[in-house]
């Protein structure tokens, strides 16, 4: 890419976009970037935000360090140099299963959907190349804060990039807005992390009030539609109050145009996006935020619109953990307050000292929003078993969280998660840092704190948050840790290294 020529017409905050999004997509920090020009970071921060006019000198400088080939597939690592203290204030940024909802959802509309304020993460950018892949015509605003998406009239469901379907669960999310357009149709297995076996069934038991019928064989499903009556109306029981089957019933309701009427539904927080977003569509929803959902949808739908999707509480999640496990104050700005109450309680009681900030809207102009500072605290564990819960309960994403908490607590936590078969075992990579944290069985585990965290050289588990588990851990741990092969935590968090060091901590990315 011809930077200095791009950038001759633009304005520095333009050029500073470009620079910024071309220095993450290499994996540089900003650290990195200054040392090959000989510059200060300042600089380079100076020049990412806008604030430094340009010599084409310096343009030219800083095109050719980053338009260096990439090495094709070269692993990204993190070198963490702890012990870290965070300071200042940070801002949320939108959820990833809010962002693979609303991707899938823009395949219901044959008009423009404009999405505001999408994470730049692996995850969009797997379903991304799948849309892309069928048709879809993806276009990102220059400083990536509008991502405007145009499906054609017919998919090319032959032609999906089969690659990128597999490395995501979301995938499965195109079966309630396909079976609308398609008679007969094929989806390749759902992937994503690997937290034992998680289930399709309730997915396909949904979707069959609907005429879809799956047959699973060798790596894909083939589906059959059978149309039904179209005005009759429909009633759904989930059998799990899962979050991406409350999706797909969703998805394959907002365009029945009698009531359909889902029991059982799950009311969390990217359920509850999707709703506002098939709202703007022009789809009725009444019982949003419960667990009874009656939806009204149009046979065809051909909107115009622009939505944001609220900030993410998993996010907001781990940046608390990163203030407590190094024991820093600091402030976490838009924290989705209705998804975090539970967990805020818990911690509360082991000692956590923390304000609120008077609540506002987040974009999507529905949830609600809170500033959060933590205080350095002497934490103690909490005398029941930690456990989730389908919402309202304590998020199920969170609950790594509070194996890293657990460890910096005086005492003992019994971490139960009933939920997956396989998440909690990642969590005993913590040892590796100097945890104590014995596995009972594949859903419990007990650590027992305070840790003294030592820095180590350690490989990704194969899931998003034991991963960024071990990634906060680090900044408390003395010495250098390495944390191997992040593509993991990039699935859900943009940018995370930089953000953090922009806090104090001293996180590099490097290849091999
Ligand atoms: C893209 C997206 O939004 N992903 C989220 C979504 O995945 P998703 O909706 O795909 O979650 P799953 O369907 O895999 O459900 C998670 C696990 O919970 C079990 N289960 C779920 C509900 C229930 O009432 N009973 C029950 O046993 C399932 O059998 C499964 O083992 O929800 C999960 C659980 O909140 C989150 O971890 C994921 O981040
Ligand atoms: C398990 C998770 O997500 P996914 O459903 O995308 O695998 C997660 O976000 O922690």
């Amino acid at each position: 890419m011809a930077y200095a020529a791009r950038v001759a017409e633009l304005s520095p905050t333009r050029v500073g976009y470009l620079i910024r999004d071309a220095r993450r997509q290499r994996g540089l920090t900003q650290q990195e970037l200054a040392d090959e020009l000989g510059t200060s970071p300042e600089t380079i921060n100076d020049v990412e935000e806008g604030n430094r006019q340009l010599s084409i000198e310096l343009v030219n400088r800083i095109a050719e360090a980053l338009e260096q080939p990439e090495p094709a597939g070269a692993a990204l690592h993190l070198r963490i140099r702890g012990e870290t203290k965070l300071s200042g204030a940070i801002d949320v940024r939108s959820s990833k299963n809010a962002a693979v909802a609303l991707l899938c959802a823009s395949l219901l509309n044959r008009g423009r959907t404009v999405l505001r304020g999408i994470a730049q993460i692996e995850e969009v950018n797997r379903i991304l190349e799948v849309l892309t892949s069928i048709g879809v015509r993806a276009t990102w605003s220059p400083d990536k804060s509008e991502l405007e998406l145009v499906r054609p009239g017919r998919l090319r469901l032959d032609h999906m990039d089969e690659d990128a379907a597999r490395r995501t669960r979301s995938i499965i999310m195109f079966l309630g807005p396909l079976l609308h357009d398609e008679l007969l149709f094929e989806l390749p297995y759902a992937g994503g992390c690997n937290l034992g076996t998680r289930t399709v069934t309730p997915h396909l038991h949904a979707l069959r009030q609907f005429g879809l019928d799956i047959k699973a064989t060798e790596g894909s499903y083939h589906a059959h539609v059978d149309p039904l009556e179209p005005f009759a109306p429909r009633s759904i029981t989930l059998t799990e109050r899962g979050d991406t089957v409350t999706e797909n019933a969703l998805m394959a309701a907002a365009r029945h145009p009698g009531e359909t009427v889902i029991r059982n539904a799950s009311s969390n927080y990217m359920v509850q996006d999707l709703c506002f977003f098939l709202q703007e569509l022009g789809v009725s929803i009444d019982g949003i935020g419960s667990t009874t959902l009656r939806v009204r949808g149009l046979a065809v739908i051909d909107a115009d619109v622009s939505f944001a999707p609220s900030e993410d509480p998993i996010e907001a999640m781990s940046l608390l953990t990163a203030a407590i496990v190094t024991g820093s104050e600091l402030t976490v700005q838009r924290c989705p307050i209705e998804f975090l109450e539970i967990e805020l309680a818990i911690l509360a009681e082991m000692g956590l000292r923390y304000d609120l900030s008077p609540e506002y809207p987040a974009q999507n102009g529905r949830t609600r929003l809170v500033d959060i500072t933590v205080y350095p605290s002497k934490l103690h564990a909490n005398s029941d078993k930690i456990h989730p819960m389908p919402f309202p309960g304590l998020n199920i994403d969170n609950l790594p969280f509070f194996a890293v908490i657990a460890a910096v607590a005086d005492g003992q936590t019994m971490i139960h998660d009933w939920v997956y078969e396989n998440r909690a075992i990642h969590l005993v990579e913590l040892t590796k840092l100097g945890a104590q944290v014995q596995l009972l069985d594949p859903h419990r585990i007990i650590v027992t704190g305070p840790t003294r965290w030592r820095g180590q050289e350690i490989i990704c588990p194969p899931a998003l948050r034991p991963a960024v588990c071990l990634l906060l851990a680090a900044l408390a741990a003395r010495g250098t840790s390495v944390l191997r092969d992040v593509y993991v935590i990039n699935r859900g968090y943009e940018d995370l290294p930089n953000r953090l060091n922009a806090l104090g901590a001293h996180i590099e990315v490097f290849r091999d």
